[in-house]
């Protein structure tokens, strides 16, 4: 991994785990900056990142005025992680569920490849808490079907642990994906993909939330069943636009 790091973590009513979570990114990664996207949190979790922020210069927190998406929130953070000059911008639930301590393997994967994804089904990958049937269910099978209909070989399609060098990301060019939910996820690794990003998979756990709901609904997984199923038909007729492909720069900051 070269270049300084920025962890992006986009979050809505995380007031309870936005400190633990900030203590367990600083402890296994001191050198990491830190990005907060929060959507107007009634819970006051944007006041306590201002608190972070404040008292450290490479804690930075992105204000936007009402819940808008998980898509448009980690839209808004790379394109802030890319003005601020990061080289490599992760993705991170900022709940637990995604362990920072996982962070150290995600990063040395983009040593060798330009778009590291955390995968629970990969060996050595898995769920650490507590999930009913049917969320693991819609995980596995999702996966599955979007991986098929898609063509893309990874085994974690909707997962949102991933790391990114800058010019992965200047070529995936987040700010054209159109998902808000976790078809987010999905879409950004199709167009890493089309962009001839190479993509590694890396074990990760995915723990159960520290504390508070999550945010998912039947809206959002109809968004990705809907636009994945759209996607795969239209590509069974006709081969999508080419993307830009990467331009992989040689000095990095
Ligand atoms: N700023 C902002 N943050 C949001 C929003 N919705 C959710 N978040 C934040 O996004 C993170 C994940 O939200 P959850 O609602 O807890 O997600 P989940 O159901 O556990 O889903 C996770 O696993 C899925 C795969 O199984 C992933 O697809 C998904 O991205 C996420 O990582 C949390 O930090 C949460 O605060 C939003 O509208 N705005």
């Amino acid at each position: 991994m070269n270049g300084r790091a920025v962890v992006v973590l986009p979050t809505y009513n995380e007031a309870e785990n936005l400190p633990r979570m900030v203590s367990r990114i600083q402890a296994v990664l001191p050198e990491a900056a830190i990005l907060v996207v929060d959507d107007a949190s009634p819970d006051g979790t944007g006041r306590i990142a201002d608190r972070y922020a404040s008292a450290d210069p490479a804690f930075h927190v992105l204000h936007r005025p009402g819940k808008g998406g998980l898509g448009p929130a980690y839209i808004a953070g790379f394109a802030r992680a890319r003005e601020l000059g990061y080289r490599v911008i992760v993705q991170s639930d900022a709940d637990g569920s995604h362990r920072p301590e996982d962070l150290p393997v995600l990063l040395a994967a983009l040593d060798t490849a330009d778009v590291a994804v955390g995968s629970r089904w990969v060996p050595g990958g898995g769920l650490g808490g507590h999930w009913p049937w049917y969320r693991k269910r819609i995980s596995r099978v999702g996966s599955r079907y979007a991986g098929t209909l898609l063509k893309l070989p990874q085994k974690d399609i909707t997962g949102g642990f991933r790391a990114f060098t800058a010019d992965a990301l200047d070529a995936i060019r987040p700010g054209l994906v159109t998902s808000r939910g976790y078809c987010f996820q999905i879409e950004m690794l199709d167009r890493a993909a089309r962009s001839g990003c190479r993509i590694a998979e890396v074990p990760i756990t995915f723990d159960d939330r520290m504390h508070g709901v999550s945010k998912m609904s039947p809206r959002i997984v109809f968004e990705a069943f809907r636009r994945v199923t759209a996607w795969g038909l239209a590509r069974a007729f006709r081969r999508p636009k080419p993307l830009p492909q990467i331009s992989r720069s040689e000095a990095r900051a």
